[in-house]
């Protein structure tokens, strides 16, 4: 079933916050868990980083094959165009460049900086664009590819801005969708995980700058946030 709005395709039925083993994550077909496995491996790269991490809540194993499956789609949806992909600066920089090589059709790249947040985990409500596009977007099939759909204050604000520049069509692929915390309504046409209210790290994802280059998306300890002068 295609849920427009939301943006899952679901062969087997809604995987379920129950059926994922509490950990709260769902994507397409089936849950994730909090897999112990998954934590252990982590360990094993033997980062210090690691130390500061208190769970995993989507492995690098999950995060890849559910890049390859919206790669699938997305190429399936645009087949016969030629979307151009822009990239949310900085924290969709590893999910748009693992999404741009698991399509199979033509496209190009364009990046836009925008700041809604501090060096704190609460939103700030303020945005604002810190780079704009290279290239004019009018009759261009556009595809906002973001890491995170929190508040839904940044996405609404991108969609607003970039529909004023007349686009032939305008999409949303997110990673990870909270949708716990929005305070605005926002449609969303690609979603790779919705994930439980939790402030998350990793795979582009940070806190106060840090944490971006961890491979899997986690949850900082909350003495790490304390001492570095979070919530
Ligand atoms: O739905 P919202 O509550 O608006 O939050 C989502 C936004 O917050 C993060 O960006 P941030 O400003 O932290 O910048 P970054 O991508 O450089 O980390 C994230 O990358 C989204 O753009
Ligand atoms: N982690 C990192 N950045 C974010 C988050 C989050 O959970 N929500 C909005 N921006």
């Amino acid at each position: 079933m295609w849920r427009r709005g939301v943006g899952w395709r679901s062969r087997g039925g809604w995987a379920g916050r129950a059926a994922g083993g509490g950990s709260g994550i769902m994507e397409q077909d089936e849950p994730v868990t909090l897999d112990r496995a998954a934590h252990a491996s982590a360990r094993a790269l033997a980062s210090p980083l690691l130390d500061d991490v208190q769970e995993v809540l989507v492995s690098e194993q999950h995060i890849a094959r559910r890049v390859q499956a919206l790669g699938q789609q997305i190429s399936a949806d645009y087949r016969g165009r030629e979307p151009v992909l822009i990239g949310i600066l900085k924290g969709a920089v590893l999910f748009l460049s693992d999404l741009l090589r698991a399509l199979t059709i033509h496209a190009s790249v364009d990046f836009m900086a925008i700041s809604s947040y501090g060096t704190g985990t609460q939103s700030s409500g303020v945005v604002r664009i810190l780079k704009d596009l290279d290239h004019p977007i009018a009759g261009r099939d556009v595809l906002i590819v973001e890491d995170i759909v929190d508040t839904g204050l940044t996405i609404r604000y991108l969609l607003d801005n970039l529909r004023s520049r007349r686009p032939a069509s305008l999409r949303v692929c997110v990673l990870l969708d909270k949708r716990e915390r929005r305070q605005i309504p926002v449609e969303l046409d690609y979603v790779g995980f919705e994930i439980p209210d939790r402030f998350v790290v990793g795979y582009g994802l940070d806190y106060a700058e840090r944490y971006r280059n961890l491979p899997f998306i986690g949850v900082l300890r909350p003495e790490v946030i304390r001492d570095q002068g979070g919530r």
